[in-house]
Order: C-alpha cells, then sequence, then structure tokens
C-alpha cells in the first residue's frame, strides 16, 4: 500500500501537534480522521509511519488466572461479552463487578432478555453493568421504528413483536445497571457505557464511520476510568482473519488515546479478536465469549484495578 510524501507528512505533523498538546498537560479534541472510512488502510498507514500499534508500549497480555489472590485495595472486574443467550455452560469466576459489552441476546427479544436478567439475577457479584450490542434490536428504539416501517422485511424472525412488549424493554433488566451512553460510578470508579458501532448490514445502534460516530464517543466524560463500548477501537482486538481485516473504529481509538485515557476499555463485538491488549496506558479487554461459530468457548476474563483514593 503506498502513501504520497505529503500524506505522511500531514500523518507526521498531526502526530507532532498532538504530543506537543499532550506534554502541555492538556488533552486533544478529537477530529475526525482522514482514513477514517477504511480502518485496515488507517491501520497500514499509523502502523507503518508512527509505529502506533508496535511494541514496547503496544503488546498482548496474558489474561490473568481466575484463581490469582486480588491483591489489598483492589477492586476485580469481571469482563464478559457477546454471550448471545448462551450462558448455561459460562463458569463465572470470583470477582467484584460484572462487566458485559453488549450482545447478550440474538435480536434482543423480550423472552431473551428476561432470560439474561434471571441469569444474572444468580451471579454473586455486587455490581453488575451491561450494555448493547448490534443484537439487542429492540434497544434501539429509532432501529425498531424503521424496522416496522419496512415491514420488518430485513429482520422477519422480529415480525411477531409488538411495539407494547418492548418500548420498556430496558426495565426487563432488573438486575444490573444498564448504561447506554450514560455513567455510573461504583466504588470510586467512573464507568461510561456506549452501544454503538460501524454500520455492519443494519443491525441496531449501528452508525456509519466517521462523525456520527465521533458524536457518541464525544459524549464520553474526560476522566472516565472504565470504558465499556460494544466494538472494538481500530488496532485493538478487531482483526477478522475471514476478510483479512481490520474492522475496529479510528474515532474511538484516538477518543481513548487522545481525549480519554481510561485505565480500562472493554468491549467485545469481533468474536476472533477475544483477548487483552495494552498501550501501556489503557488496558484493552475484548471479552467476547461467544467464536466467530457462536460458541460461548471464551471465558470470562477478569482484572484488578487499585482502588482509587477518595478524599
Ligand atoms: N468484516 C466485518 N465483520 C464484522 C463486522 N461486525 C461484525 N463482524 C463479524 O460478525 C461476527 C459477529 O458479530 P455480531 O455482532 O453479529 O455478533 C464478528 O465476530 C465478525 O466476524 C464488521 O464491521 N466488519
Ligand atoms: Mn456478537
Ligand atoms: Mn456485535
Amino acid at each position: 500500500m503506498a502513501f504520497t510524501l505529503s500524506e505522511i507528512m500531514a500523518a507526521r505533523r498531526q502526530q507532532s501537534q498532538a504530543q506537543a498538546h499532550a506534554q502541555r498537560g492538556g488533552r486533544t479534541a478529537v477530529e475526525v480522521d482522514e482514513y477514517s472510512t477504511n480502518p485496515t488502510q488507517a491501520f497500514t498507514f499509523y502502523n507503518i509511519n508512527q509505529g502506533r500499534f508496535q511494541p514496547p508500549h503496544v503488546h498482548m497480555v496474558d489474561p490473568m488466572p481466575h484463581d490469582t489472590p486480588k491483591p489489598p485495595g483492589y477492586t476485580r472486574f469481571v469482563c464478559i461479552s457477546d454471550t448471545h443467550s448462551r450462558t448455561d455452560s459460562i463458569q463465572m469466576p470470583y470477582g467484584d463487578v460484572f462487566i458485559h459489552a453488549g450482545d447478550f441476546t440474538e435480536l434482543g427479544l423480550p423472552s431473551e432478555v428476561k432470560k439474561f436478567n434471571d441469569w444474572l439475577g444468580t451471579l454473586p457479584y455486587d455490581i453488575k453493568i451491561v450494555i448493547a450490542g448490534n443484537h439487542e434490536l429492540t434497544f434501539d428504539q429509532e432501529f425498531m421504528a424503521d424496522l416496522i416501517k419496512q415491514d420488518f422485511y430485513y429482520f422477519p424472525s422480529a415480525s411477531k413483536l409488538k411495539p407494547e412488549n418492548y418500548e420498556n424493554v430496558q426495565s426487563l433488566l432488573t438486575n444490573c445497571i444498564y448504561l447506554q451512553d450514560s455513567e455510573v460510578t461504583v466504588r470510586g470508579f467512573r464507568i461510561y457505557g456506549s452501544p454503538w458501532q460501524p454500520w455492519y448490514y443494519g443491525w441496531g445502534f449501528n452508525l456509519p464511520r466517521g462523525q456520527a460516530l465521533l458524536d457518541k464517543w464525544n459524549q464520553v466524560p474526560d476522566n472516565t476510568d472504565i470504558l465499556v463500548t460494544h466494538c472494538p477501537p481500530l488496532g485493538f482486538l478487531d482483526w477478522v482473519p475471514k476478510k483479512m481485516q481490520r474492522v475496529g473504529c479510528m474515532e474511538l481509538l484516538n477518543t481513548v488515546q487522545r481525549r480519554v485515557q481510561p485505565k480500562l476499555h472493554v468491549f467485545g463485538h469481533i468474536h476472533e479478536g477475544y483477548g487483552m491488549m495494552t498501550d501501556g496506558t489503557t488496558t484493552f479487554v475484548n471479552a467476547s465469549a461467544c467464536t466467530v461459530n457462536f460458541l460461548p468457548m471464551n471465558a470470562p476474563i477478569v482484572i484488578d484495578l487499585p482502588n482509587p483514593r477518595t478524599t
């Protein structure tokens, strides 16, 4: 893949401006990236010209064994995602705070949501945080209104749904804190959750790459400790082998690295990307429980974070 000299110079200028700004202690306002609509090209360009995804800062991290003792003064987060109504065989480890990063159903049917909520009720964690993903169709009110207008053309299996059965679908989640472009502070950690992802076959919470998604990420407060999104950022656990593509969101990456800099970013969506990485500032967790064949084979990922000082 060839880049022109002016493209390389522009990217270097952008990088040095961001570094200078960061050195002044400021956090950069994120703008739409010129490679936003082609994430595979963006990855290649920024990797070759800026070493943006290279060691020593960027590397894989081995998930912690579930029987590791928790150090005093730490909170243990149990991260999971993409369970797709297949929770029966999943062994849940010890922990304090449960985080589910979306796709807990296949279609967001109220029956599936109730089953998921019942499962949540059996889990022993102090706090349980859940966001939606593209499969939670009924949680996306605008999506459902459009689907009805199209007479359920794209999702005929959802056609039996009646609006009165899903209008308040969030209220079925009685055993967790549900976040949708919103935040909660637990044990001193500021946690923000958002379900949006780059458009892919017109599912729920799909948005075009670029400004539309950046508008959502711009709602994340600067001092967020833990960011939960359904989709990955570009370059972190976002590789789709069968398409040989990077599919993470460029604007999400820039928001995480240039502005918010959370301690932990939990997501899923790309089942093949299950695992853990770091860039030296943020730990990235793709917690997809299901494989690409929708088999719930991947264990929840646990991570200990030091409790924030409260003054
Ligand atoms: N090439 C792309 N593949 C994608 C994208 N989003 C999802 N996927 C693939 O689908 C599965 C399952 O996703 P789900 O949301 O239906 O559970 C995922 O593991 C990928 O293989 C995309 O934007 N581009
Ligand atoms: Mn999924
Ligand atoms: Mn998904």
